[in-house]
């Protein structure tokens, strides 16, 4: 849907917050922790602290206030207390809130303590994946466009991109039209129209694309175990172009 002035502040707002919160764990993100602890700092910092209402608990029945999903782990992974990080992981913190019956959805990767040079390249690569994405935003831009950049980036550096999993409207809803791909064809697919906002959240794999979940109906994994990554804003489409709703105050854009 298009949304009006008064809704695009209202999801300035809720952007905001949700990139608070990314800002809020990161110090927390070190060998030791658990993610199951991280979940409780995040759920008591939206409560508390933002008065707001953390999306994914009980949505759809997912049993957490946060997403952690650490190395082979595309999305969707559940915190828990016996899940404790290492030297050398990385996780996607994935973040959405509800502020005044608005969504701010947003992730990022975290290394804990140093990682290997090919984590750390494959971390990159998503994020320069979702960048460019973003960058193709603007009216009269297409779906289509964001999706080819990002496939084009992630395959040219001989990464893969996850289909099952894409970007999403979003709004008063967690999840609304258009569904954002992260792989396509330029010029194909719906238009982009001046108050639409939508989430870039390319998921991308060192190894094969293919992916499964686990017994616990949530955390889905690399079928070959390998590592992925993911990083993920929620875009309003300007006259003039894009505004990431859920920039943080440290973050340059790159274009
Ligand atoms: C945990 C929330 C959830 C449950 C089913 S899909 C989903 C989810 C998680 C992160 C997201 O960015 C998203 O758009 C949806
Ligand atoms: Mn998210
Ligand atoms: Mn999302």
């Amino acid at each position: 849907t298009i949304k009006t002035s008064e809704e695009i502040e209202k999801m300035r707002i809720a952007g905001k917050l949700a990139a608070d919160v990314l800002e809020m764990i990161g110090p927390h993100i070190v060998p030791g922790i658990s993610t199951g602890e991280l979940d409780k700092i995040c759920h008591e910092y939206i409560i508390q602290e933002q008065q707001a209402i953390p999306a994914p608990l009980n949505y759809k029945g997912f049993p957490k206030s946060i997403c952690t999903s650490v190395n082979q782990v595309i999305c969707h992974g559940i915190p828990s207390d016996d899940k404790i990080l290492k030297k050398g992981d990385i996780v996607n913190v994935d973040i959405t809130v509800i502020k005044d019956g608005y969504h701010g959805d947003t992730s990022a990767m975290f290394y804990v303590g140093e990682v290997a040079a090919h984590a750390d390249r494959l971390c990159k690569i998503t994020q320069e994946c979702m960048y460019k994405g973003i960058s193709q935003v603007r009216p009269g831009a297409y779906l289509g466009d964001i999706g080819a950049v990002i496939q084009q980036h992630a395959e040219s550096n001989y990464y893969s991109v996850v289909r099952e999993y894409c970007g999403h409207g979003i709004g008063k809803q967690f999840h609304e039209d258009p569904q954002v791909l992260h792989y396509g064809r330029a010029q194909t697919g719906l238009q982009l129209e001046e108050g639409m906002i939508f989430t870039i959240e390319p998921m991308i794999n060192a190894g094969k694309r293919d992916c499964k979940v686990l017994n616990d109906g949530w955390t889905v994994v690399t079928k070959d175990r390998k590592l992925s990554a993911q990083w993920e804003h929620t875009c309003l489409v300007t006259a003039n172009g894009v505004e990431i709703l859920t920039l943080r105050s440290d973050e340059k854009v790159p274009f």
